[in-house]
């Protein structure tokens, strides 16, 4: 029973707002954090489904009623689970229902004119467009290779369907069940597998050479792309599945100095990357905004990974929740979000070698994104956007000139969770002497049209659409400068 009593605490946190599902799920100090965690992403996404069923089969009527979120993570689990795993006092009443329960479920489909679960499900708006998440797997290179792992699976019976070629092939092929993968088309060393496809148990992912990470969480590290032996931050790091992919990304050669504030996180995240084989991190339970940037030990760090902590309305399971609170307290939350990540990204830059910064949010809302990275571009004018991975088809929101450079990921549009990355390049002598020159010529452009306006009333929109022109040129003057020097780089990731 603990495990449901545990959940059930938890479904009542997040609704009183006191933490995000991962962090709650750390906190309880329940054993399995994997099956409660697991029972938890579940519930939610169930969880019109089910407030509709326990309603019309009448399950938390009487005098010593079933407490809702109990109720919920219950039937969740006779319905659409494992079937109820405890003999608690609260087995015998959800028994004692479950004709009626089954029957209201079937009802409802008839309602929905759906035949299956997950049909239900997107009918009642828990996911978007009918579109399911494949279970993406990653090849851990600190243990093994690709090939390796290919051959692998390939003994299990496993088919091979080869390098997927466009995002609506990967589409297709997680609607699918069965033994089979494909190659992601964007990440090199992802596997593509069914969504029904469980790892947890696999000797390759107990053993590390496999980690489970949605595609979405793979681009930042990947564009950061440090060179083997680099120094590099992960500036908010647990539970370390970046972490242990810039490791993989180095070799285990340069050192990976990893931070993070929650202690079970990191706790979490030494278990973790001693399964994955690193071997060249250094964490530390501290606060990043209170690391020095002057101290000789981070002289040479020449990346940084900022992933801080959003409001993760990204994740399939958050969206209701998020979307469930009162207008101000978001709006309030989110505000607090993005003064932290502002701080957090803009400490980054002021790391004195530091040549590469990537930002990444599980976030959908401008505020912790786009909005992030303009104001930060406009106090740190050393830096400019790298215009990432081209053939990505989702970028940043168009709300300042070259926010086209930036990633955003969705379930819809890149089959991921919801996420958000911008790159950040220390801008040479000679780009920042070109940066300057064209902002001075469209501050003279801006005043000498101000001028005009002064005298020429008719010609203001005219003049303020030319300085937006000449404003957005600028963007992409320095953009493509960028370009042309990463360019090479990412043609590499791109094909791969
Ligand atoms: C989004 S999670 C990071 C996930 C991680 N990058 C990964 O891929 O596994 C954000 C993390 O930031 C940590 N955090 C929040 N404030 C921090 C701070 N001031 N300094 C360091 N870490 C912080 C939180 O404890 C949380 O673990």
């Amino acid at each position: 029973m603990a495990l449901y009593q545990t959940a059930a605490g938890i479904l009542e946190k997040l609704q009183r707002k006191e933490g995000a599902v991962k962090t709650l799920v750390y906190d309880s100090g329940y054993k399995n954090v994997r099956q409660l965690y697991a029972l938890l992403c579940e519930t939610l996404r169930y969880s019109s489904v089910i407030e509709e069923i326990i309603s019309s089969a009448e399950l938390i009527r009487g005098p010593k009623k079933l407490p809702m979120n109990l109720a919920k993570v219950l039937v969740y689990d006779l319905l659409f689970g494992k079937g109820l795993q405890c003999g608690g006092r609260w087995k015998s009443t959800i028994l004692a229902h479950r004709a009626r329960l089954h029957a209201e479920l079937a009802k409802l489909k008839v309602k929905k004119k759906v035949s299956s679960n997950q049909d239900l499900v997107t009918s009642m708006g828990g996911s978007s467009a009918g579109r399911v998440l494949p279970r993406y797997v990653r090849v851990n290179t600190l243990k093994t290779s690709l090939d390796d792992v290919i051959t692998y699976f390939k003994r299990q019976g496993y088919a091979n369907k080869g390098k997927a070629r466009s995002i609506e092939e990967l589409v297709d092929f997680a609607q699918k069940s069965g033994k089979f993968f494909l190659q992601d088309l964007h990440i090199p060393n992802l596997l593509v597998f069914p969504p029904s496809t469980d790892f947890h148990n696999d000797s390759l992912y107990t053993s590390g050479h496999l980690i489970l990470q949605d595609k979405a969480s793979c681009l930042p590290a990947l564009l950061l792309d440090p060179p083997v032996g680099a120094c590099v931050i992960d500036a908010c790091a647990a539970p370390g599945n970046k972490t242990s992919q810039l490791a993989a990304i180095v070799q285990n050669k340069g050192k990976v100095f990893a931070f993070d504030l929650d202690t079970k996180r990191l706790a979490t995240m030494s278990t973790l990357l001693l399964r994955a084989g690193v071997t060249c991190q250094e964490l530390a339970n501290q606060d990043f905004l209170k690391v020095n940037p002057c101290d000789p030990k981070y002289q040479k760090v020449s990346h940084i990974l900022v992933d801080p902590s959003c409001s993760g309305s990204g994740m399939p399971n958050q969206m209701r929740v998020l979307t469930d609170e009162a207008g101000s307290e978001k709006e309030e939350r989110l505000q607090a979000l993005s003064a932290f990540q502002r701080r957090a990204l803009s400490h980054a830059l002021s790391f004195p070698s530091v040549q590469y910064v990537v930002y990444s949010t599980c976030s959908i809302h401008q505020q912790e994104n786009e909005d992030v990275v303009k104001d930060i571009l406009q106090q740190h004018p050393d830096f400019g956007l790298v215009n990432v991975l081209p053939s990505w088809p989702l970028r940043g929101l168009d709300t300042f000139a070259g926010s086209e450079c930036c990633l955003r990921a969705s379930l819809t549009e890149t089959l991921t969770n919801g996420f958000f990355v911008a790159l950040f390049k220390r801008r040479s002598p000679e780009e920042r002497r070109l940066y300057e020159e064209l902002k001075q010529s469209d501050l003279h452009q801006e005043e000498a049209s101000n001028r005009e306006n002064e005298n020429k009333d008719l010609v203001i929109s005219d003049s303020s659409v030319q300085s937006k022109r000449k404003s957005e040129q600028i963007s992409q003057d320095s953009a493509s400068s960028t370009k042309k020097k990463r360019k090479k780089k990412k043609r590499k990731t791109d094909q791969s």
